[in-house]
Parts: structure tokens; sequence; C-alpha cells
């Protein structure tokens, strides 16, 4: 199969992680006689560094015209003047609108061998196995009014959390499918206690939910899901919610897995190139250094090999490859290893 990727490495630790992952999809290429063209964009503060803006159109026209396209991480210290007019996550929000990525599919699982990795107790780990999906183009995030004012000597700051019933529609019923092939379960989070658009979604939910009489249902209000995902994780089976909710939760849900390094995402549309990406940061702390976990962005671009190119056999490869690195032992710093990125990705190839 013939395929272009666009990618995105970005900033801090994202080219790192990237270039983890296209070693890895150039020996899938290899391996499975397949040709993959690469094209490399900006996006992020390496952007406005370049050309003031943090996606260019040129970009976003060229991610748009892709099979897909896999992205490492924006941000980091020299961007974040909250006084700047363009920050590197404008150019990340703006892609995933641009390329009309509504979901954000965040499977949160616990490898037997890292169960140590994480603060929880091991029974606490026992059986979880989760997908969050995150409304990713909605919500807080892109609702209008969105603004800074003055008004009689004092600053006034706006951000609007809105929803359209289409849009709710679209990613709860992402979610029944997706729970149909799983354990049949969808928790739906919310703030129906206090918001009018999580009583929206609700009621939306319940319309959807009534189509799926063999999946079962439950409503949970944020704070609460915040609290049983580190009290009682393994009741979750697939999770839908607002895009700010699903945010906080999924950093949240990560140290079940013992590191944010680990986690990847697949965002996508009705049609269109899907949108790959780790959940993690460009994590300045550590950028520059070589000892990223380039785990996550490795699995997002298995997802892209499922979601965008249907490799379905290429994808379960990767997976396996990194199964057996993480139970070999050979780990990143954020693990409790000593491997570096460019080792912890040779023993990916070399069981690949
Ligand atoms: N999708 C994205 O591009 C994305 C996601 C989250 C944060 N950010 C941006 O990243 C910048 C830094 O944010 P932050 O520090 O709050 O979050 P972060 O996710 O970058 O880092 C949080 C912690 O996790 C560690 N970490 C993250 N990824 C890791 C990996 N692959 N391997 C090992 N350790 C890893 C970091 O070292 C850090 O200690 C901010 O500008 C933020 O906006 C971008
Ligand atoms: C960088 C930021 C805009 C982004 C988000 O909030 O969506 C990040 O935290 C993520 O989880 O992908
Ligand atoms: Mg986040």
């Amino acid at each position: 199969m013939q395929a272009k990727i666009i990618l995105l490495p970005g900033d801090g630790i994202g080219p790192e992680v990237v270039a983890a992952a296209v070693r890895v999809l150039q020996a899938v290429e290899k391996k499975f006689g397949h040709s993959f063209h690469f094209e490399k964009q900006l996006i992020g503060g390496c952007s406005i560094d370049a050309s003031g803006v943090a996606l260019t159109d040129s970009a976003l026209k060229a991610c748009q015209s892709a099979d897909a396209v896999l992205l490492g991480a924006v941000g980091g210290p020299k961007w974040d003047d909250p006084l700047a007019k363009e920050r590197p996550e404008k150019g990340l929000l703006a892609l995933r609108k641009g390329l009309g990525v509504f979901a954000n599919l965040r499977p949160v699982k616990v490898y037997p061998s890292l169960v140590g990795a994480s603060p929880l107790r091991p029974e606490k780990l026992a059986g979880v196995d989760m997908v969050v999906v995150r409304e990713l183009t909605g919500g807080l995030y892109f609702g209008k009014p969105k603004c800074r004012e003055q008004i009689d000597g004092r600053t006034h700051a706006v951000d609007t959390m809105e929803y359209m019933d289409d849009e709710i529609r679209r990613i709860v019923d992402m979610a029944f499918q997706l729970a149909r092939g799983r354990r049949k379960k969808v928790t739906s989070v919310d703030k129906a206690n206090v918001l009018e658009t999580s009583r929206l979604w609700r009621q939306v939910t319940a319309d959807v939910a009534a189509g799926y009489p063999d999946v079962k249902l439950e409503n949970m209000l944020v704070d609460t899901a915040a609290m049983r995902l580190v009290s009682n994780p393994a009741e979750f089976d697939v999770l839908v919610t607002e895009n700010m909710f699903g945010d906080i939760l999924t950093d949240e849900a990560a140290v079940l897995s013992g590191s944010m390094g680990l986690l990847p995402s697949a965002s996508l549309g009705s049609d269109g190139p899907g949108l790959y990406e780790p959940i993690h940061g460009s994590a300045p702390d550590i950028a520059g250094k070589g000892i990223a976990n380039p785990i996550g962005t490795i699995l997002s671009s298995a997802f892209l090999l499922r979601y965008s190119l249907k490799l379905e056999k290429e994808a379960s490869a990767i997976e396996m490859a990194v199964e057996k690195t993480i139970a070999s032992g050979r780990l990143t710093a954020d693990l409790g290893g000593t491997a570096n990125t460019t080792e912890v990705t040779d023993s990916i190839l070399d069981v690949l």
C-alpha cells in the first residue's frame, strides 16, 4: 500500500519521539512491503519562531490532503507568556478543528510487568482496560465568546462551554459502537448537576443509548469519575466525555499505566485523515536529553496503521513488539529503567 503521512514533530521531546516512531513505521514498510511517503511540517512553538503563527495555512492544507498525520507535542516555556497573542497550543486546536477529528480515543491499559510503576496498589490495577472517548472539537476549548476585556478598570476573561446536540450525538454514538466490541458498558461523564451543556449531554446520551439495548449506560458526574478512576479503575470500559473533562481525566488515568509516556491516542472524524499523537506534552524538563519514552508515539503510529490505513496486521505487530519490550524490562527513566529513547526503540525493532 502507498500512503502519505505528514509528520508534525513540534517542540520539546516531540521531535525525539516522532523520530522513534518513524523508525518503527519504516521497519513496518520494509517488512510488509508498503511504501510510505513522509513529509515534515511545522506546528507549535517552532512554527511561531519560523512564521509567527502556530500552524500555517499551507501546513494545515498538507495535513488535510494526506492519508494520516503523526504529531509529537507542542509548547514550552519559551512561548508561555500569558499575554502572548500566539501560543503553540493554538496550532494544535486549529489542526484538530481543521481536520474535523471530533473523537479522540485514549485507551488506558496496565501492562502486567509495570504494575509496580504505578503508585496504586496492584490489586486496584487488576483488570484495568478502558478507552476514554474524548470529544475533541467542541466544548470549553472552542466555545464563543472567548476573550479578555477591560470593564470599569478591571480585567475580565471569558471562556464558554457550548455544545450542539449533533456534536454530542456523534461522539456518544462512537462510544457505544466501541463498547459493542468490548465489555458493553459506557460511562458518560458530565457535570449535569451544574452545567446546562451537561444536561443536554445526558439527554442526548439517553437517546443514543436507546439504540443500543445490548450496551449498559451509566451516567457519572466528573468529580465522582475523577475519584473512581483511582479508587476503582477496573469498573470502566468505555468512558465518553466533554473535551476538557477528557483532557484532565486521561492524564489522571495515565497514572494507572505507570507513565504519561506510554499512552497513545487516535483522533478521528467522519472522513478524511486521522491525527495520531501521544497524550503527553513536550516535557521541557527532559527535552534534548534523549531519554523520553517513545512508546506513546510508537503506539500512536500503530493506531495510524489500524484506523487510517486499515493495516491491522501491521498495527498488531507493533503492539506485540511494544508489549515484549516492556516485558523484557528495557524501559526509560519515567518507568524506573535506564534505557534511552534509542535503546527502547531498538528493542522494539528487534522483536518486530
Ligand atoms: N499534545 C500536546 O502537544 C501537548 C499535550 C500536553 C501538554 N502540552 C504542552 O507541553 C508543555 C509542557 O506541559 P507539562 O509539563 O504540563 O506536561 P508534559 O506532558 O509535557 O509533562 C508532564 C511530565 O511528564 C513527563 N513526561 C511527559 N511525556 C514523557 C515521555 N514521553 N517520557 C518521559 N516522561 C514524560 C515530563 O517529563 C513531565 O515531568 C506545555 O506547553 C503544554 O501545553 C502539549
Ligand atoms: C496542549 C493542549 C492543548 C492539549 C489539550 O488540552 O488537548 C493536551 O493537553 C492534550 O491532552 O492533547
Ligand atoms: Mg492533555
